[in-house]
């Protein structure tokens, strides 16, 4: 049996620090220790392990399907984990065997050692494929037909993304795909959220994808005036802004919603402080923009009437939209994975979404930008990035008069509050980027020297 013994741990002590959604990089290590060992069938083994940091800061703790063979068939080596006396060790999830054995299980609804399943309609056994580069999660499509996001690094609870889905599915939100089931496991002694399965959108474009193909655009027709070109993609920005405030409607409608005063923006603001103390002990190049942003925060402190709280999406941006037939639907209602979830359960601005939003739009014009390496100036290329701003600034626009349309109010009346927002989103991307994508860390960089040399 693999497990339980000191080779599985030596295993997944040199493994798990590779893996694309494993979130403690660079941390010193003074542990790892399987917390949870449960056969789900001859094949797959469900683990939990927890890796203590010697770092002082709390320990993680990670789900880590894995399947045992005796053989190697072709392809596998890419999710190698090792080699035990019973066999050859592989990632569960990857391993289409190993995934199908977690849908037989889940479709089941036989609760096995702690782990149980709920399913909100009759599953069908279908093959199963991993999808895209793996993020924060692993996402398991089966047959076009279901996606199952198994969630890596837990954390003890309700997963936002099911509670925040199954609300908007139940008060029949066009803008979520259909929830299907879910896996609870328990954690530190409370029931939590091991995965996730909605409806897979199959004929689902994906936001930053449609984005990223207006760019090119308007790149490829540089010597057309700018708003001729590129421009198809504002009237999807709107149809984007308006989807997201009639999302934001229905959550302030069926989830808690709060008043904030001059106090929580006060809060708000040093949260913002003291998520930058932390990205410029990260990232040093931050430094040269403390004042300007800690200006900003100081702004926002300053800031005196009421605003409105409730849930919001918390990680919104072009890469959690899909564009389907009937319109736009968004997903992965997880918040950013790197916060703790009660911060990321927690009353908020809808301003938080907007500003996510915003920075993708910004994003998404300046990534074109950085393949072309035009991010250093050039005079020749100066008019190409200010069709890369324009672009930007226009579709910017255009999804907040959508969001407008819906809920009334245009999120930029309140200025301070969607400048700081957007800066301390900008400071979040920029620890990620230094952490998981270095050559893009320039996006951000850029975008914070940009709104702080401006009002
Ligand atoms: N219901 C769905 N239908 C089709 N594709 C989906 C659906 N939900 C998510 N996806 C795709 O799966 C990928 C990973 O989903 P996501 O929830 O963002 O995972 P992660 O938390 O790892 O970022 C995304 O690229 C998205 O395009
Ligand atoms: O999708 P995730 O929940 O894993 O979010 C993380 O990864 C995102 C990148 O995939 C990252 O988003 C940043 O890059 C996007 C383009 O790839 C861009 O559209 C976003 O605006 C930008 O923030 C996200 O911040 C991170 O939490």
């Amino acid at each position: 049996m693999v497990g339980g013994n000191s080779d599985l741990v030596a295993l997944l002590t040199s493994w798990l620090p590779r893996q694309r959604w494993f979130a403690g990089k660079g941390r010193p290590w003074a542990g790892l220790r399987v917390v949870r060992n449960v056969r789900l069938s001859d094949l797959l083994h469900h683990f939990v392990v927890e890796v203590r940091y010697a770092d002082g800061g709390l320990a993680d703790h990670y789900q880590i399907p894995l399947v045992v063979r005796p053989d190697a068939p072709y392809g596998h080596e890419a999710f190698f984990v090792g080699k035990s006396a019973d066999g050859l060790i592989y990632d569960g999830l990857h391993d289409p065997d190993g995934s199908a054995a977690l849908l037989a299980f889940i479709r089941g609804r036989t609760a096995h050692d702690g782990l149980v399943p709920y399913t909100l309609e009759e599953l069908e056994l279908f093959p199963a494929h991993v999808i895209g580069a793996e993020q924060s999660n692993t996402s398991v499509v089966y047959g076009d037909a279901y996606i199952l996001k198994v969630f890596r690094r837990l954390w003890p609870g309700t997963n936002p993304d099911l509670e925040m889905t199954r609300a908007l599915a139940d008060a029949g939100s066009p803008s979520v795909a259909r929830p299907l089931a879910w896996l609870d496991g328990v954690l530190d002694g409370q029931r939590t959220t091991f995965a996730f399965m909605q409806e897979f959108l199959r004929s689902g474009t994906e936001g930053w994808r449609l984005a990223l193909a207006s760019v090119r655009d308007l790149y490829a027709e540089a010597d057309l005036h700018a708003d001729e070109v590129g421009g198809d993609f504002a009237a999807e920005s709107e149809r984007l802004g308006a989807a997201t405030a009639d999302v934001h409607r229905i959550i302030a409608e069926t989830l808690p919603t709060a008043v904030g005063d001059a106090e929580t923006l006060r809060a708000q603001a040093t949260g913002m402080h003291s998520r930058l103390d932390a990205a410029i002990r990260a990232v040093e190049q931050l430094r040269a923009f403390e004042t300007g942003l800690r200006a900003a925060y100081d702004e926002l402190a300053r800031q005196t009437s009421p605003v409105a709280l409730q849930r919001v999406h918390g990680d919104y941006h072009l890469g959690q939209v899909l564009r389907v037939d009937s319109g736009w639907v968004l997903f992965d209602f997880e918040g950013e994975p790197a916060r703790p979830l009660a911060e990321r359960t927690a009353l908020q601005s809808v301003h938080r979404d907007v500003a996510g939003m915003l920075r993708s739009f910004d994003y998404a014009a300046q990534s074109l930008l950085l393949e072309r390496s035009l991010l250093v100036e050039r005079e020749d290329e100066s008019g190409l990035r200010y069709r890369a701003q324009e672009w930007a600034t226009r579709n910017r626009d255009a999804f907040c008069a959508g969001y407008a349309s819906v809920r009334g109010h245009d999120p930029r009346e309140e200025a301070a509050l969607l400048r700081a927002f957007e800066l301390d989103k900008a400071v979040y991307e920029v620890v990620y980027e230094a952490r998981h994508r270095p050559s893009w860390l320039p996006i951000p960089l850029g975008s914070v020297e940009r709104l702080t040399s401006t009002d």
